[in-house]
């Protein structure tokens, strides 16, 4: 059975974490689709041109690691705004969306443009002062060396961008439900999403 979970919300709200444990509970296959922009975001730090970065796209060849750091995540939150960098990643993540067994796919654009058809749709969000002290000592236990202000400055003109772009804005779907984990610890946050899905049929 083709089991889809959308999970979308702004940056560092805990959407990779919950899709993470919910995608190892249920037997799903997880996306992390920022990562196929924070790819592009990468490539063209490196000087390569987005839409052809996209259309050319080979995950294997890059480390997730190195993926995940502020100046990339700023570089795909940019190339993210283009409509044909985002036109040339959409096969893939539907396809990905499809597959037996089920899938859960975290992003910005999950529930309204790649998988409007989900079985469950979530949005997380959280304070930014939260999410920005999450993702801050994220990054300081892996070795950077970025200050509080910094990551919430990237937190906070990376939303700005992702909501106020024209192709796929972040938003919740209208039939999105909202966990706020601001005052959740990750167990109880994966506890409440569990129950959705379960409640959903996502189980049978
Ligand atoms: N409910 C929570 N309570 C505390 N820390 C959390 C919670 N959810 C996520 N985190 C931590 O916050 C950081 C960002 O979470 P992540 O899942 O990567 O967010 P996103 O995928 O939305 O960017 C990670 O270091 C993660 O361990
Ligand atoms: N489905 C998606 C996923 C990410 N993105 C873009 O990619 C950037 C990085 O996404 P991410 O999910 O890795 O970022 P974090 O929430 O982990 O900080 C976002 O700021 C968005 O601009 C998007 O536009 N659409």
């Amino acid at each position: 059975m083709a089991f889809t979970v959308a999970i979308d919300g702004p940056a560092a709200s805990g959407k990779g974490t919950i899709s993470r444990e919910i995608a190892a509970f249920f037997g799903f296959e997880h996306l992390d689709t920022g990562l196929l922009y924070r790819a592009v975001g990468f490539r063209l730090l490196e000087g390569i041109e987005p839409i052809e970065a996209a259309k050319t796209l080979d995950m294997s060849a890059l480390d997730p690691d190195a993926l995940r750091t502020p100046d990339v995540a700023q570089a795909a939150s940019k190339v993210a705004a283009i409509p044909e960098v985002r036109a040339a990643l959409v096969d893939f993540q539907r396809a990905f969306a499809t597959r037996a067994g089920g899938a859960v796919l975290d992003g910005r654009d999950i529930g309204t443009v790649i998988c409007p058809e989900a079985n469950v749709k979530l949005f997380v969000i959280a304070s930014p002062e939260v999410r920005a002290t999450r993702r801050h000592k994220e990054l300081v236990e892996k070795g950077l060396e970025v200050s509080f202000d910094e990551v919430l400055a990237d937190v906070l003109e990376r939303d700005a961008r992702d909501m106020n772009r024209q192709d796929a804005p972040l938003k919740p779907a209208e039939d999105a439900l909202v966990i706020d984990t601001t005052d959740l610890s990750i167990a109880d946050a994966v506890a409440q999403v569990v129950e959705i899905i379960t409640e959903a049929g996502g189980a049978d």
